[in-house]
């Protein structure tokens, strides 16, 4: 591998140019002036705000952070504190109230994007948030070498610094997906897994790669500890918690296919606005200043982190009030198309729309659950409770492909048969206008409909939705065994056993 070390001082030193919330247009400024290292289709991207893939998912995540400025959102996803202004999911949460605020923080945000924006800037953000206060807990770890590293003073001050420039986050916590049944250590190269190389005076020295970055059009990388290492022994070089900017020398994103073809937002409303990309991540000997190193070696602390500092859970609640703004969006989408086509006397269509109208209320439910069972923890931080949370991660992964087979089901032929706004402007345009008019709408507003339809359910964009609800928090698998594990049924094993021993008056 090309080494870059010598080139490590262009990462600059942390230090707070701003101090709060910034405009769309300052946040595509600073991707202009510091793009990150991504590639698609064989090139690197130069400018990922004019680049005909990304620019798009710029320009809406632009609108995302002018939402902090418009006066019918701001004080929805914002706060003050100190005198400056920050991004709502950076709020600490020390009342119950608190928790309320950010949810619908959440919310608010989540709609811009109909649910459908997976990796918005708050979910790294509140992650954030949460190591930041339990920081103490990367006070365990100490380096292999000379090396004195105040790694929980690190990550306070990182999150500090992400607060105060409202930066965009992506991140990164799998390793290749070369073979499962194998640790890290016993590829065919010890540094396909992400691995430290060597310590220095500057810092850390990183090879290797990631799986997947959803959202690589960002300011930085996240590598927070994960829950994935395999590694047996006490301390291993694939333990790590970093962060670095995306345009750090020697660290390259690998786009996936665009799914952003260029195609006019009526057409792909959703793939048009909301491609937020997934890269693999490659680290050419990326140094990685101390000041930004939050964890090394130590495979226990590395595993444990998202449950010691409760980030999960804080993660977990961006996630249930985005899952809420999605489901919404379903049922919307569904009622509007039954509407359309005046199909909603039918019981079966009935039923259909019923079966949204569950799973919506069982997400708002464990969303006020999870806030209603809130607890201080150990640093102050008002936390959601487990329970609800796990069930809602649990849960909606199970349920959501039944999403998009409903559309399908109350849309039928009407979700292919929809000529393009070219076609709508071409010269068969007085026909599709005939034929193709809704009960209650004109053919241009019922083909808008069922095109969205078509992108949540059935299109480039809606099929890999389907997968990222099945994966984006986890392996659905082991995260059922992770519940199992931890849940506690004792009680009810001991009701069982009372019952079974009950001496009472029945024969
Ligand atoms: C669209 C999308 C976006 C994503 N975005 C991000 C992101 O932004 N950041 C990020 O860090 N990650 C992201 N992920 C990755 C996500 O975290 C992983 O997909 C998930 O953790 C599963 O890991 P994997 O994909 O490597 O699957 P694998 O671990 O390779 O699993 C493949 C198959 O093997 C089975 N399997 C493998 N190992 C075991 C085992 N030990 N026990 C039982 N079964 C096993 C799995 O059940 C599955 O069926 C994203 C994934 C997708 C699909």
């Amino acid at each position: 591998m090309t080494t870059h070390v010598t080139q490590g001082s262009a990462i600059s030193p942390m230090h707070s140019e701003g101090k709060g919330v910034i405009t769309g247009q300052q946040f595509l400024d600073r991707l202009r002036k510091s793009p990150p290292n991504l590639f698609i289709d064989g090139q690197q991207v130069q400018d990922p705000t004019t680049h005909p893939a990304t620019k798009n998912m710029a320009a809406s995540l632009a609108g995302l952070y002018d939402m902090q400025f418009d006066p019918a959102t701001r004080d929805q996803v914002t706060y003050e504190e100190g005198g400056h202004r920050y991004g709502m999911a950076f709020m600490v949460p020390r009342t119950k109230e608190d928790l309320r605020r950010i949810g619908e923080s959440h919310r608010v945000r989540a709609n811009y994007g109909l649910g459908f924006l997976g990796r918005a800037p708050d979910y790294m953000n509140t992650n954030l948030m949460a190591a930041g206060m339990g920081a103490e807990y990367f006070a365990q770890c100490q380096p292999e070498g000379d090396h004195k590293v105040d790694f929980a003073g690190n990550m306070r001050r990182y999150y500090e610094f992400v607060r105060d420039n409202d930066l965009c986050l992506t991140h990164a916590l799998t390793n290749p997906q070369v073979n499962r049944a194998k640790m890290a250590s016993e590829m065919p190269d010890p540094y396909i897994a992400l691995g430290i190389v060597e310590e220095n005076d500057q810092g850390v020295v990183l090879r290797g790669a990631r799986m997947m970055a959803t959202l690589p059009i960002a300011d930085e990388l996240l590598v927070f500890p994960s829950t994935v290492l395999k590694e047996n022994a006490d301390k291993s070089r694939y333990a790590m918690g970093f962060a670095v900017p995306c345009n750090a020398p020697g660290l390259s994103f690998q786009c996936r296919e665009p799914i952003d073809v260029g195609r006019p937002t009526e057409d792909h409303p959703l793939a048009s606005r909301f491609d937020e990309q997934d890269a693999f991540v490659i680290f050419d000997d990326v140094l990685i200043p101390w000041e930004r190193v939050f964890l090394l070696y130590d495979v226990n602390l590395a595993n444990k982190a998202y449950a010691g500092t409760d980030a999960v859970l804080h993660m977990a609640y961006q996630v249930v009030n985005l899952k809420i703004a999605k489901t919404e969006a379903f049922l919307g989408t569904a009622q509007s198309i039954v509407n359309a086509i005046g199909s909603g006397g039918f019981q079966h269509v009935q039923s259909k729309i019923a079966e949204i109208i569950i799973m919506l209320e069982i997400m708002k439910a464990l969303e006020v659950a999870a806030v209603d069972g809130a607890t201080l923890n150990r640093y102050g931080v008002m936390t959601p409770a487990r329970g609800p949370l796990d069930a809602a991660r649990n849960y909606y992964p199970g349920v959501y492909a039944r999403l998009p087979e409903l559309l399908q089901y109350l849309g039928a032929s009407g979700i292919i048969m929809m000529p393009s706004k070219a076609d709508r402007e071409g010269p068969l345009g007085p026909q599709i206008d005939k034929f193709l008019q809704a009960g209650n709408a004109t053919a241009e507003e019922r083909l808008k409909l069922f095109r969205l339809a078509w992108d949540m359910s059935m299109s480039a964009f809606g099929g890999r939705q389907s997968l990222y609800e099945k994966f984006f928090f986890g392996d659905p698998v082991r995260m059922h065994s992770a519940l199992y594990e931890v849940y506690d049924s004792s009680e009810y094993v001991g009701r069982i056993k009372a019952f079974l021993n009950r001496k009472d008056g029945a024969q």
